[in-house]
């Protein structure tokens, strides 16, 4: 049994007083929701306070990237090891923002996996396809090869810190969201390609969440789909009423 996992990924969204107001709101909103792993990303300068105000609640902590170096003279990174120690349990990698911005490719999203997995994290690993990708019939090459690439070298058991999130691009702040069908056609041949990869225990083990315009009246139909996990969501979890809706999907 796969345990779901609602992420909110805050993006370059929400100072101190903002993030402290919405997560005060979501913890007393989700304080009765079980059995779903719900998490929020927020921009590295409010991860403290974030933790504050989360101080005895079930929501996890993520970070939105790291670097793949513990330490060292790299000016304006963040190391896993110092996510941890800001009291971050979980970092997005290889999200398509930073694939699309800011140079992240398959390598740099592998390098960082591996870090992440060594300092103690769990890695949500971001692949999609773009539009043009889906409308030349290229989704499935695009999603191998992000897999191949990024998971590459881990084993099996470093993939039991590995959640997946398939993000289509065109589906992504758009208010597109791929149908239930899509998303699901999409999950399975993940989960078959891990499966190549890893070995089909872990393919059955590993969660892979649904990203891209998810809200709160479309959740309920992308979680009965037997290959969807969970969701990394964007917009949505910027309010608490939002986010917490979606966490409260099976309620
Ligand atoms: O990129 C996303 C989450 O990482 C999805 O963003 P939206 O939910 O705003 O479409």
């Amino acid at each position: 049994m796969r345990t779901p996992v609602i992420a909110g990924n805050w993006k370059l969204f929400k100072k101190r007083a903002e993030a402290r107001e919405l997560v005060n709101g979501l913890v007393s909103l989700v304080k009765d929701v079980q059995g779903v792993e719900i998490v929020v990303a927020p921009v590295f300068t409010v991860l403290a306070a974030v933790k504050g105000a989360l101080d005895g609640s079930a929501i996890k902590l993520a970070g939105q990237d790291c670097f793949w170096e513990e330490e060292g003279a790299y000016t304006g990174e963040i190391s896993p090891g110092m996510l941890v120690d800001a009291g971050c349990s979980h970092v997005i990698i290889g999200h398509s923002e930073r694939r699309q911005y800011f140079g992240e490719t398959d390598e740099t999203v592998n390098r960082k996996i591996k870090a992440a997995l060594k300092a103690g994290l769990a890695a949500i690993a971001c692949i999609g396809e773009s539009l043009a990708e889906r409308e030349a019939g290229t989704t499935f090459d695009v999603l191998r090869t992000q897999l191949n690439g990024g998971l590459a070298g881990l084993s099996a058991d470093d993939l039991k810190d590995v959640i997946i999130a398939y993000e289509p691009v065109w589906a992504i702040g758009t208010g597109k969201t791929a149908t239930d069908a899509q998303a699901q056609e999409a999950h399975a041949f993940i989960r078959g390609v891990v499966s190549e990869l890893l070995g089909k225990p872990a393919a059955e083990a590993v969660r892979i969440l649904y990203g891209g315009s998810v809200k709160p009246e479309n959740i309920k139909g992308l979680m009965t789909q037997p290959d969807i996990d969970g969701a990394l969501v964007g917009g949505a979890s910027l309010k608490a009423d939002s986010f917490a809706a979606i966490a409260s999907f099976s309620m």
